[in-house]
């Protein structure tokens, strides 16, 4: 059998970034196409321990460039598309929506044209579970598949629109397709503009901790390893046209999350500083992943394992981080 040909579109960021590694390192017999712009949150610095291997290669490239993505697929012909391709941060959207409209919709309908000129075993659109909208503080309720989608700020609406056009291809075109909508994410290579990295790197440097309003917001957050564990068990075993849920019930609020930092460093709680609320903030995230379950999957992290080794992770890679943060963002 030929060897099979998996795109990873935003492979230099940071989910997309560790499935990359997750794929080449677990599977010799694909062969692997990073696809990224390298905005200012991509880096391949993460990627050298891989570069030189057969099975990966590195593509830089605008998923809205329809020329660029017509000609690669052409090439290419791809058996499996993973898009993580996008941006990804609320602050950022709620500043300057334009750019995630034109990246995270514009940029995925080029790939799914591309994806139906072709005929591809399977396209998996990596979303989030912000599309839900918000969950009140009620701690038996959570988003399920079945939740109507209610985007509330520029970003999440963007990858709700996004997840219509997978949805809609699908439906009209029979495009092979699944969508999964995972929790907050956290671990190695996470771009230090996040809550948990942020607060790393600001703690690590004795720096004050911006937390946004009272800090009561609640996420749910599931260690990236799981997250690609999960992107592969449905990329292969998914239903077509289904939408999976991925997260760990690991619910903290945002104030946990700072204070756990803290002290696993070993530093003051006066490095806390609360700063004005983020415009339409969502108070709580929370999923219910039981029909991923039910295909065979469960988080190997508990939030006190993962957190520990990505502080742990952060302290060792200072250098990363600091590199980044001294280009402020190359914005
Ligand atoms: C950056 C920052 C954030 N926060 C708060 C806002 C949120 O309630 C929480 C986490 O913020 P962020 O790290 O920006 O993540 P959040 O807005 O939840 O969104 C993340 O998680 C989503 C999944 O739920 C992903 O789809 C997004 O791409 C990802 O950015 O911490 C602070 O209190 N202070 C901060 O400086």
């Amino acid at each position: 059998m030929s060897k099979q040909k998996l795109l990873i579109t935003g492979g230099a960021g940071f989910i997309g970034g560790n499935f990359v590694h997750y794929m080449v390192d677990k599977y010799s017999d694909y062969d692997v196409v990073n696809l990224d712009l390298l905005t200012y949150a991509g880096d391949l610095t993460k990627h050298r321990q891989i570069e030189d291997k057969e099975n990966y290669r590195f593509v830089q490239a605008d998923i809205a460039d329809r020329e660029a993505i017509f000609a690669l697929f052409e090439q290419e012909k791809f058996d499996y598309v993973v898009h993580f391709a996008a941006e990804s941060h609320v602050d950022r959207s709620i500043t300057d929506p334009a750019v995630f409209v034109r990246t995270n919709v514009m940029g995925t309908q080029v790939l799914l044209d591309a994806s139906r000129k072709i005929g591809l075993t399977k396209f998996l659109h990596v979303s989030t579970d912000e599309v839900y909208g918000e969950l009140d503080f009620d701690p038996s309720v959570f988003f399920t598949e079945e939740t109507p989608l209610q985007p509330n700020s520029p970003y999440s609406a963007s990858k709700a629109s996004s997840d219509l056009l997978v949805r809609a291809y699908y439906e009209t075109y029979g495009l092979p397709m699944n969508i999964t909508r995972c929790s907050n994410n956290y671990g190695p290579y996470h771009f230090p503009e996040k809550l948990i990295p942020l607060t790393i790197s600001k703690v690590l440097n004795e720096q004050k901790v911006p937390v946004y309003g009272d800090g009561k917001n609640i996420r749910d957050w599931l260690h990236v390893y799981d997250h690609c564990a999960a992107i592969d068990l449905v990329l292969h075993e998914g239903v077509s046209g289904e939408v999976y849920n991925v997260g760990g019930h690991n619910e903290r609020t945002n104030l946990e999350v700072v204070k756990t930092i803290i002290h696993t460093l070993d530093k003051s709680e006066d490095l806390i500083k609360f700063v004005a609320d983020r415009l339409g903030h969502d108070k709580r995230y929370a999923i219910d992943p039981t029909k991923l379950e039910k295909l065979g999957w469960k988080p190997t992290y508990t939030f006190e394992t993962g957190i520990a080794q990505t502080i742990q992770w952060y302290t060792a890679n200072a250098a990363w981080w600091e590199q980044i943060l001294s280009g402020e963002y190359r914005k």
